[in-house]
């Protein structure tokens, strides 16, 4: 493919440059003995109404013809193409006055707007140009609009907004690159169509004017003898089509080349370990949230996953979230991140990340916060990462843009931060894209990626659930081990119990929006006494279970996400209810040394646990 597009684009390129300067001569000179022939010997395609021969006219209007149709494309490309990415990156008002403008100019045929803007520009190669660039402006944006998108969705864009990326950083590094392909194809494929509708434009005599030609001239005054001699019409028709295949083919090979873009140029030797990081001087209490609460607006009315969570963590903790599907763990961390999704509304009593109310800063300076000193881990390592960028690229961004670092030093750090995962071959694996690596590999470049920044909390969101077990065990002995040695907080959200009881130092156990109880990890297996959490742990099998009988399950369901809950959310699947159960909500309250329960009837300590308080 490349062999065939570069013989074609060469071909037009030498045609274009060497065209006016051999046979321009021939094209202009009139010849009022041979007018309007058909193809003879002297004359491959005839001439034309002066007697000028037509081939020669054909060869010497390339260069005009694709620098024309080029000149439009891009000037359309651009300024649509800007326009629709803008809307992955601006504020969502901003986002609909975009996207109305947008649908506004595609409301209009393209050619008729071409053509209002030819006329208004004046008739010539540059109205005709700007106009077309106008015309074709509306649906490169609206194609970038939709591209962009899905971008915006993305895990790896939540992730470059917890990192606090510009907007220009944001659209240049993460969206362009990533939409770059589609919209590469569909400019190059547009110049042909430009071809063609400069062609239009100069059959209506709005286009290039005489004596200037292009071949849309050309074809449209070979138009008017087609039925008698066809060749002097399909002869530029063909030119036409022939630029606009090596046109596309060149689409192709520009997409190509846009995925190898962004090699890190050079590599610096890894360094040794960070030294262990000293945080005894800061605050000690990293995150504290009060009453956080979550309304998401539906077409079936407001859902209300998170209905007053109350929690914080400290320096070096792990603290483990759980509780079954759709008890709004992921949203409280989504909330805590500020990357709720945009109709999501939050709010909280009081929500200080690192003695800073967040209420007495800044949008902007929110973000630097959250940047700086937050990151987030994602369950799906697939997706956290941007396709089209190397890991490198990726892994040293933040550092780059926050910390002013040098490139050779912030390699040099993800260097060391690979090696602190467990993954040697550095240099390599820099250079290596995410498709490149396993999903276990892609898990730990995360977690090397999020503590690039050294932040004091890291959120990570079911960060083993899509990996295997023996993987699980490296990727959580890792988040260990950060904790360890930079003191970080980690909120680690999971559905499993054992591995969460394994790993984390505390556990607040989450259901329907709502933290029910806050023990130390240890006490899950015997000590909890809120009735849900020891359903919960009873319906985890072990080695030793009776496999003669079921597992255990908890009967019923949560209570209706969009609905009020006046009492306790446990009450209809609780088998220690009581009639207060139903009226009053229990808020969470002391139970014991490290122990908060929300629940009017809490269970009698199992028989060790007692036994052991009592020691
Ligand atoms: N974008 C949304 N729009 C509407 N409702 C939503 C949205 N996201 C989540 N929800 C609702 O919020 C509930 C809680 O979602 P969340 O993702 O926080 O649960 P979870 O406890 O993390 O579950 P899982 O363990 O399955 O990830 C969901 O059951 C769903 O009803």
């Amino acid at each position: 493919m490349g062999v065939i597009t570069l013989t074609m684009l060469g071909s037009l390129t030498v045609l274009a440059m060497v065209g006016p300067a051999l046979w321009g001569q021939a094209a202009d000179r009139p010849n009022p003995s041979a007018v309007l022939q058909g193809p003879t010997a002297g004359h491959l395609l005839g001439t034309d109404h002066l007697g000028r021969d037509l081939l020669a006219r054909l060869l010497a209007a390339t260069g005009l013809s694709l620098l024309l149709a080029v000149a439009a494309t891009l000037l359309g490309a651009t300024a649509g193409i800007t326009l629709g990415a803008l809307t992955a990156v601006v504020g969502v008002r901003t986002r609909r006055m975009l996207g109305a403008l947008i649908n506004l100019l595609l409301a209009f045929p393209g050619l008729l707007v071409a053509m209002f803007f030819a006329v208004l520009f004046g008739a010539g190669a540059g109205g005709a140009v700007f106009a077309l660039a106008v015309a074709y402006a509306p649906g490169f944006a609206r194609i970038a609009q939709t591209l962009a998108a899905k971008v915006t969705e993305t895990d790896f864009m939540a992730a470059a907004r917890v990192l606090g990326l510009r907007r220009h950083r944001l659209l240049l590094r993460h969206v362009l690159p990533h939409i770059a392909e589609p919209l590469m194809l569909n400019t190059t494929v547009a110049a042909g169509s430009t071809l063609v509708a400069l062609s239009g434009l100069s059959f209506l005599g709005l286009g290039v004017q005489p004596p200037s030609y292009d071949w849309g001239l050309l074809l449209s005054q070979g138009l008017d003898r087609i039925y008698s001699e066809p060749l002097p019409a399909v002869a530029p028709g063909i030119a036409i089509v022939y630029a606009g295949v090596a046109f596309q083919l060149l689409g192709e090979m520009l997409a190509k080349a846009a995925a190898r873009r962004t090699r890190p140029r050079q590599m610096a030797e890894p360094a040794v370990r960070p030294a262990h990081v000293d945080r005894t001087a800061s605050v000690d209490q990293v995150l504290e949230v009060e009453d956080l609460r979550v309304a998401i607006p539906t077409a079936a009315g407001v859902v209300r996953p998170v209905r007053g969570v109350s929690l914080d963590l400290r320096r070096g903790e792990i603290v483990g979230l759980v509780g079954e599907s759709g008890s709004g763990k992921s949203l409280t961390a989504l909330a805590i991140a500020d990357l709720l999704p945009e109709h999501a509304k939050s709010t909280w009593r009081a929500n200080r990340f690192l003695g800073t109310d967040t209420k007495s800063l800044t949008r902007k300076e929110r973000r630097r916060q959250l940047a700086t000193g937050m990151a987030v881990i994602f369950q799906n390592p697939a997706s956290a990462f941007n396709p089209s960028l190397r890991i490198g690229t990726q892994m040293t961004e933040a550092v780059r843009a926050h910390h002013n670092t040098p490139r050779a030093e912030a390699v040099e750090q993800a260097l060391t931060e690979l090696q602190r995962v467990t993954l040697p071959a550095g240099h390599r694996l820099l250079r290596s894209r995410p498709f490149q690596l396993s999903g276990g590999q892609r898990q730990r470049v995360a977690i090397a990626t999020a503590s690039m920044m050294r932040p004091d909390l890291i959120i990570a969101d079911e960060p083993t659930t899509a990996l295997d077990v023996t993987v699980q065990r490296q990727i959580v002995d890792l988040l260990r081990r950060i904790r360890h040695d930079d003191a970080t907080a980690i909120l680690f959200i999971s559905h499993d119990i054992a591995l969460v009881a394994n790993t984390c130092d505390r556990v607040l156990v989450m259901y329907a929006g709502t933290i029910v109880e806050n023990l130390p990890a240890h006490a899950l297996a015997t000590g909890t006494r809120h009735p849900y959490t020891r359903a919960l742990v009873e319906s985890v099998p072990d080695m030793t279970a009776d496999r003669t009988h079921p597992l255990r399950t908890i009967k019923g369901s949560p209570p209706d996400p969009y609905g009020e809950i006046s009492g306790c959310p446990f009450y209809d699947r609780c088998a220690h209810r009581q009639d207060r159960c139903a009226q009053e909500r229990p808020v969470l309250s002391p139970l014991g040394p490290g122990h908060e329960i929300a629940c009017w009837h809490p269970l009698p300590q199992a028989q060790r646990e007692a036994e052991e308080a009592a020691k």
